[in-house]
């Protein structure tokens, strides 16, 4: 059913180089959270953090009453097993077939029998519409399909937590928008607790229950979606409205001659844009984590900017 990752004053740096400091930030069990922030801002390494392939310089990474960055070695491969991981680009061994690939963590970390491996290997390339695809080698297959079979993967030990790093990257707006209805399906299929790393703000503003923004080595704003789509706080808007007017810049920041420039020529932000509806699954059953449309703008007396939430007219 998911378990809820609770990340207190993380701090990561390498070398003399600082990454993020001081991130604190709960994934709610069983909820889609989405991770935002300009390139380099040290996302990936966020996933790799919290997975426990990077040790945090510090802070805390508490996961079922175990706090991952002081566990030993033994102790933290059980607890990896509670993750499946869907790296950018899938991450599969070029070698091999994709049945084996999506065999591999059984056959590595499980006593299964063949037969048993053949039924959840077929049971997960079935839930991300891969069947008839087993004896192709990832260098026959599409960037699209690449992914699903690393999706596959990082569903055969039933993960508890799912972290997806840049999901669509590479991927054109048709299939981006069929990964993300298969995001959808499969978190109320599994109910496990989902992380996303991406830069596409369609994603972002039509996925999550949650949305996080990393900016200049902080966490900018963690919370509900709702709640940041109607943020008004600079970076925030301007990084989930994709414009150019604010203090992002071509190079992470505009400096302050920039920004008073901008205003001084009286540059003012457009309006936020409506919220969208929240992608629902595909078979009209509602996830375990779905709350109703306008439910956190109304428990927090937020008026959501004119036209949110309604039905997209279909052109
Ligand atoms: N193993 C490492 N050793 C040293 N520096 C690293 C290492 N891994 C990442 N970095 C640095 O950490 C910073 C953040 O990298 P990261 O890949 O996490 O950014 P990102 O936000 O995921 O970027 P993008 O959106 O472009 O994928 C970069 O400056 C990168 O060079």
């Amino acid at each position: 059913m998911g378990v809820e990752v609770r990340v207190v004053g993380l701090t990561k740096s390498f070398g003399r180089q600082p990454v993020w400091s001081n991130v604190t930030l709960t994934l709610p069990a069983g909820e889609i959270s989405v991770l935002l922030g300009p390139s380099g801002t040290g996302k990936s390494v966020f996933l790799k953090t919290l997975v426990g392939l990077l040790k945090p310089d510090r802070g805390q990474i508490w996961i079922d009453g175990k706090n991952l960055p002081k566990l030993n070695e033994r102790a933290l491969y059980k607890t990896r097993r509670l993750f499946g991981v869907l790296f950018q680009d899938g991450a599969l061994f070029g070698s091999m077939n994709i049945y084996d690939n999506v065999a591999f963590p059984l056959r590595e970390h499980t006593r299964r029998t063949e037969a048993e491996i053949r039924r959840v290997v077929t049971e997960k390339l079935d839930m991300v519409g891969l069947v008839g695809a087993e004896r192709k080698l990832p260098g026959e297959i599409s960037g699209g399909m690449r992914k699903r079979a690393g999706l596959a993967r990082a569903l055969v030990l039933d993960p508890e937590i799912i972290l997806f790093d840049e999901p669509d990257s590479g991927l054109d707006p048709v299939r981006t928008a069929y990964l993300n209805q298969l995001i959808i399906d499969l978190n109320q299929q599994t109910g496990a607790t989902f992380l996303i790393v991406t830069h596409d703000i369609n994603t972002a503003r039509t996925v999550p229950d949650n949305i996080g923004l990393i900016y200049h080595g902080q966490l900018a704003m963690f919370g509900p979606r709702e709640m940041l789509l109607s943020s008004t706080e600079p970076v925030v808007r301007q990084f989930l409205n994709a414009q150019r007017v604010g203090p992002i810049g071509m190079a992470e920041e505009k400096d302050a001659d920039e920004l008073k420039a901008e205003a001084d020529a009286g540059v003012s932000l457009p309006p936020l844009p409506p919220i969208p509806l929240q992608l629902q699954p595909s078979d009209g059953r509602p996830r375990a984590a779905e709350r109703p449309a306008g439910q956190w703008c109304a428990e927090n007396g937020v008026t959501p900017p004119e036209g949110s939430f309604r039905e997209e007219v279909p052109v």
